[in-house]
C-alpha cells in the first residue's frame, strides 16, 4: 500500500492579487480520516476545490495515488469522491432512483455496486423511500453513497455536519469512521467546528488565513498532555509564592482558586514540595484542556462562529 493516498505539496492560489491559499503542505495516508478546521473564511473551500478539480491551481500540485492533478487530471479525479456543494438529489425520486441515475453518469458502476454503497452507509431499509422524505443526516448519507458509486479512494466532504442536529452528526461519524476502517478509504473532512468532527478524525490540519498553521495526531497518548490544575491551598499566599518558582509550573489565575498549567505527570512531585514547605492542601483538580480549547488557541480566536 502507498503511504500516502493524497499529497499536497506547495498549493497555492491566488485570486486577483489576493494570495487565498499560501504554500500548503499535507499528506493523508489510507484509512485515515483527516480534518481540515479552520474559521470561517480560513480557505478551506478553496483548497477543497483545488483538490477535486474544481478549480485551477495557481502553483504546486495535488498527488492521489500516484497522479498529479496537473499532468494526469483523469486519473487523479478518477480516485476521488467528493461532496463540495450540497448533494444535488431529487427529491421526488426514490433513494435508489437517484443512485442509479448518478451511476449513469460514471462508468463501470454495476448494480452491485450500487447495493454495496447503500450497505456501506447503512440505507438499506430507507432506499426504496422518496429522497424528500429523507432527514437531512439521511441525505448526506445518500450524499456520500453517491459519492463513493466509482470506488474512489480518497472522499473528500465539505462540511458533512452543517445543518445536522447531534444524532446526524453521530451517524455521519460512525459510517466516516467504518468506510476509512473497514474499507481503507482516505477521507478529508472540512469543518469550523472541532467539537463536531473530531471524534471521527484520526488527525487535524488547522488552516488559518490560507495557511496550515498545525497538524495534530488525535490518536497520540495523551498522557503527557498539559492540564490545567485547580489547587485549594492554605495559607494561600505562601503557596503562590512557592508555585513562582516552580519551573514546571505556570501559574493562570489566583483571583480565587490558584489555577496553574502542567504535565500531570508533575502532579505528586508537585503535593511532596508543598507539604514539605507545611504548606496544607486541600484540594488538586486536574482537568485536561480540551481539544477545543486547544484549537481556539491556536486560531487566536474566542468565538468562531
Ligand atoms: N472568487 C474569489 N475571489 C476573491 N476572493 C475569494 C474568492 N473565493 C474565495 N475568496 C476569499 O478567500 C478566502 C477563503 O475562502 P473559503 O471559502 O475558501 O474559506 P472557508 O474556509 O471555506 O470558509 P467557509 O467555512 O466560510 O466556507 C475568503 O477570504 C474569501 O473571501
Amino acid at each position: 500500500m502507498p503511504e500516502s493516498t493524497l499529497t499536497i505539496t506547495g498549493l497555492n492560489k491566488k485570486i486577483g492579487r489576493k494570495n487565498i491559499i499560501k504554500d500548503l503542505d499535507f499528506t493523508v495516508r489510507p484509512g485515515e480520516v483527516f480534518g481540515f478546521i479552520g474559521p470561517n473564511g480560513a480557505g478551506k473551500t478553496t483548497s477543497i476545490r483545488m483538490m477535486v478539480g474544481l478549480m485551477g491551481i495557481t502553483s504546486g500540485d495535488v498527488v492521489i495515488q500516484g497522479n498529479s492533478i496537473k499532468k494526469n487530471y483523469k486519473e487523479a479525479i478518477s480516485e476521488v469522491g467528493a461532496i463540495v456543494e450540497n448533494p444535488e438529489m431529487y427529491p421526488f425520486m426514490t433513494g435508489w432512483q437517484n443512485l442509479k441515475h448518478f451511476a449513469r453518469m460514471s462508468d463501470g458502476v454495476t448494480q452491485e455496486r450500487i447495493k454495496e454503497v447503500i450497505r456501506l452507509v447503512g440505507l438499506e431499509n430507507a432506499i426504496k423511500t422518496k429522497v424528500g422524505k429523507y432527514s437531512l443526516g439521511m441525505r448526506q448519507r445518500l450524499g456520500i453513497a453517491q459519492a463513493l458509486l466509482h470506488n474512489p479512494s480518497v472522499l473528500i466532504l465539505d462540511e458533512p455536519t452543517n445543518g445536522l442536529d447531534p444524532s446526524g452528526i453521530r451517524e455521519i461519524r460512525r459510517y466516516i469512521r467504518k468506510l476509512a476502517v473497514e474499507d481503507g478509504v482516505s477521507v478529508i473532512v472540512s469543518s469550523h467546528l472541532l467539537s463536531e468532527i473530531d471524534l471521527m478524525c484520526d488527525r487535524i490540519g488547522v488552516i488559518k488565513n490560507g495557511e496550515i498553521i498545525a497538524i495534530k495526531d488525535l490518536n497520540e497518548a495523551d498522557d503527557a498532555k498539559v492540564h490545567t490544575v485547580n489547587l485549594i491551598l492554605e495559607p494561600k499566599d505562601q503557596a503562590v509564592e512557592l508555585l513562582q518558582h516552580e519551573e514546571k509550573v505556570k501559574i493562570v489565575d489566583t483571583s480565587d482558586q490558584i489555577r496553574v498549567e502542567m504535565d500531570k505527570s508533575d502532579i505528586p512531585q508537585l503535593i511532596t514540595r508543598l507539604v514539605a514547605e507545611d504548606i496544607e492542601v486541600y484540594g488538586v483538580d486536574a482537568v485536561k484542556s480540551t481539544l477545543e480549547e486547544q484549537f481556539l488557541e491556536m486560531i487566536g480566536e474566542n468565538v468562531i462562529e
